[in-house]
């Protein structure tokens, strides 16, 4: 293997090169830190790599084996994780939009969950930096959420039927819409063309249109001096006779390597980023690392993601553009007239033909659609609109990731996922349901199918000022040990009923701000 920094004791090894990971490396190293960022998949190329094929494209997910529990086993893999330099964001669907103010402070407003030991206001220039610097294109009014645009860049115009049908619902409701908030081109952008409305987004962006990690982050931080390693699967972080972190231990092609780092970023995403932390145990911590609390891989949250296919008696075509080009965030607050609290998003949702079997052989309950049904319907598949769900699942500590007996090639034991959603969660969700089948039949359709699903994870290390119940602070320092950060959705202390992606990197921001200002008064 081709090595920059071999031998050396870095500024700070990144474990995972996805959302927030891409970041901490471009701005460490634009700021002159020695960075080496490394990735358990691939760096693939765009133009090279990805294919208009849904099928093949599954491979963008993470598809290494975990074991799932709880009454609601969630679906692991290529709808939930990401494998590969970029992370998540090669496959994402692009939906980008703020949390809100009151998403930061659940326990005080509603009496549940935590709050988070930051507010909006914290975050708010993280949010507008990111936006900028990826060109997000939304509408010029955002009605809901403390952020009202305009956008950096013009709202995506035209709108896909799919969105169109979900706009004509919501006005005979008299529900507000608005074109989705993407990051997404509506106009070139540094060195990349507008979209295409090819739809392929969740197969990955051929055009670049798209924002992914890979293609903006990734190379803006090479270009500053960061050493970024592919098909290295970090297996340990290792400890020093001082408690402080000393790096890390990786496989590359079945050999062993260490990087010595003095600040070690753990990045990897809500399932391997406690994995790893529960597997470095040793004699000086050894319930794990930052574990003293025993919160790592605890209240780990989940989006409710139900889908509704309506059919129409003229053509829709599912699969034509952008997958989500029309939102409404009407349901998102707490309203007394409801049987739960907290609330949840609605996306006018595309789909493709596998997607859209997959979906509905899942909807039947006692009558499966399969066999004569599932080929009869497929053949209306040019019929139907879809909505989705992002619902908020509220934090339940019985949630949790931990490690099983069972190990896998790289002696590592697999993680185990345990996952039941609660009863605000569930009255939430038929509230949605119901939602979602009332739009589609206001414009016209009738609601046939009714797909459980889950989307995105959050949570499982998550911050906190109290050091007793939680494992990092809100910049992703670890209570337990200064010079080990943690940085993705896993520091996250509830779900939001929104789409997590922004806020990921806009604490990824805010936390390379803290250790560049802590590293300069040589604090860490
Ligand atoms: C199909 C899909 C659609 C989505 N759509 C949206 C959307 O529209 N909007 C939105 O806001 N969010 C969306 N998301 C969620 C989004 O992708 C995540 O929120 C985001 O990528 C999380 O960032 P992260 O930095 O926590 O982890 P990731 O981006 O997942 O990056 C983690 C990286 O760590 C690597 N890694 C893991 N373990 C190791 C190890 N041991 N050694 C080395 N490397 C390791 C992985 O390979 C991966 O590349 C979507 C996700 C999926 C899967």
């Amino acid at each position: 293997m081709r090595r920059k920094y071999a031998g050396e004791t870095v500024d700070a090894v990144i474990v995972g090169a996805g959302a927030a990971g891409g970041v901490l490396a471009k701005e460490l190293s634009e700021h002159g830190m020695k960075v080496v960022i490394l990735d358990a998949g691939p760096q693939r190329d765009a133009q090279r790599d990805f294919a208009s094929d849904e099928l093949s494209m599954q491979s963008l997910g993470w598809q290494d084996t975990r074991i799932v529990g709880g009454s609601d086993p969630l679906q692991m893999g290529h709808n939930n994780s990401g494998y590969g330099i970029g992370g998540g964001t090669v496959h994402f669907t692009g939906v980008f939009l703020r949390f809100h103010e009151s998403d930061f402070q659940t326990r005080t407003i509603d009496g549940v969950g935590e709050d988070w030991p930051i507010t909006y206001d914290d975050l708010e220039p993280y949010y507008a930096k990111i936006e900028k610097e990826i060109a997000v294109s939304g509408p010029k009014q955002f009605p809901w959420g403390r952020f009202h645009g305009p956008y950096p860049y013009p709202e995506r115009d035209p709108i896909s039927p799919n969105a169109q049908i979900f706009s004509i619902g919501c006005e005979q409701l008299g529900i507000p819409w608005v074109v989705t908030p993407l990051a997404i081109l509506s106009a070139p952008f540094e060195d990349r063309p507008p979209c295409i409305n090819r739809g392929f987004c969740n197969q990955g962006c051929m055009p670049n249109a798209k924002f992914s990690t890979l293609i903006v982050h990734i190379p803006k931080a090479v270009r500053a001096g960061a050493e970024v390693l592919a098909n290295c699967r970090v297996t340990q972080v290792n400890t020093g006779a001082d408690g402080r972190v000393t790096g890390v231990t990786f496989v590359h092609e079945g050999q062993t390597y260490e990087q010595r780092a003095k600040l070690v970023i753990l990045s990897a995403h809500v399932v391997e980023t406690p994995r790893l932390l529960l597997h470095s145990a040793n004699a000086l911590y050894p319930q794990g690392l930052a574990n003293s609390s025993g919160w790592v891989g605890k209240a780990f949250m989940t989006h409710s993601s139900h889908d509704v296919y309506a059919r129409f008696n003229r053509e829709i075509r599912l699969y034509k553009g952008t997958p989500v080009l029309a939102t409404t965030q009407h349901f998102y607050d707490t309203s007394p007239e409801r049987d739960f609290v907290r609330g949840y998003t609605l996306h006018a949702h595309g789909a493709r033909p596998l997607g859209f079997a997959q979906g509905i052989a899942q909807s039947g309950g006692d009558q499966p659609v399969w066999g004569k049904k599932l080929r009869e319907t497929m053949l209306d598949y040019n019929y139907y609109a879809r909505i989705t769900l992002v619902g908020e699942v509220l934090p339940d500590p019985a949630n949790a990731i931990t490690l099983s007996e069972e190990k896998d090639s790289f002696g590592v034991p697999r993680a185990k996922v345990t996952f039941s959603y609660g009863q605000n969660d569930l009255r939430l969700i038929q509230h949605a349901i119901g939602q979602m089948s009332d739009i589609l039949e206001a414009a016209g359709g009738k609601s046939e199918f009714v797909v459980p699903d889950t989307a995105h994870l959050m949570g499982g290390c998550r911050m906190g000022h109290d050091p007793e119940q939680s494992v990092v602070n809100s910049y992703g320092q670890t209570h337990d040990i200064p010079n080990l950060f943690i940085c993705d959705a896993s520091i996250f202390v509830t779900s939001s009923g929104g789409n997590p992606t922004n806020t990921v990197m806009a604490l990824a921001s805010r936390t390379a701000q803290y250790i560049k200002e802590k590293s300069a008064r040589l604090e860490l």
